[in-house]
C-alpha cells in the first residue's frame, strides 16, 4: 500500500462506465472529473448548467476538495465554473456536480465522459474564534485594495 491519503469513493448509479477521477500526469495537482451526462448536453452561450460527475466521496475529517476549471476549456471555449473554486465538504455524501458557465462566443457541447473540471484535495484547519477589542498593530493597518499602487 502506498502512503497516499486513502479516500472512499462510490460511483453514482449508472456511472459505472466512467473512470475514477484521474491525475493526467505524474505530478498533476488536480484529478480530472468526467461528465456524467446521458449522451450530450448543450451548454448554450451565456448559460449556466449543473453537470454531474458520477462520483460520491467520503473525505476524512479535516479535509476538503476544491473543484476548479480546466484552463484549456477556459482559453479555447470560454468554459469555466461559476463558483470556482467549488467547495466539497467532508460531510457531503451527494453526487459531486459542477456549475458550468459558457462565457464563450458559441454553444458548447458536453459529451458523456468529457473531462470538465478538476478536483484538488486539501487539508483544512478548523478554527475557534477568540473575540477581542483590539488586534495587533501592523504597518499596513487597513490599507488594501491596491493601496500600494498597481
Ligand atoms: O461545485 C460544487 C460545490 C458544492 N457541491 C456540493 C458539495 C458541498 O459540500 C455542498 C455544499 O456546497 P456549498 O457549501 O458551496 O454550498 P451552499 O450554498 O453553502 O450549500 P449548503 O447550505 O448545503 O452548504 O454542495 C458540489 O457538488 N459542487
Ligand atoms: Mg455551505
Amino acid at each position: 500500500m502506498s502512503n497516499k491519503l486513502k479516500v472512499l469513493i462510490k460511483k453514482a448509479p449508472g456511472a459505472e462506465d466512467l473512470p475514477l477521477p484521474q491525475y493526467m500526469t505524474d505530478q498533476s495537482a488536480g484529478m480530472d472529473l468526467y461528465a456524467n451526462v446521458e449522451s450530450e448536453e448543450v451548454l448554450k452561450k451565456g448559460k449556466i448548467k449543473l453537470i454531474p460527475t458520477g462520483i460520491h466521496i467520503q473525505l476524512p475529517k479535516g479535509y476538503e476538495a476544491q473543484i476548479r476549471p480546466r484552463s484549456g476549456l477556459a482559453l479555447k471555449h470560454g468554459i469555466t465554473l461559476l463558483n470556482t473554486p467549488g467547495t466539497i465538504d467532508a460531510d457531503y455524501r451527494g453526487e459531486i456536480k459542477v456549475i458550468m458557465i459558457n462565457l464563450g462566443e458559441e454553444d458548447f457541447i458536453i459529451q458523456r465522459g468529457d473531462r470538465i473540471a478538476q478536483m484538488i484535495i486539501n487539508k483544512i484547519e478548523e478554527i475557534e474564534w477568540i473575540p477581542v477589542k483590539e488586534l495587533d498593530h501592523t504597518e499596513r493597518k487597513d490599507g488594501g485594495f491596491g493601496h500600494t499602487g498597481v
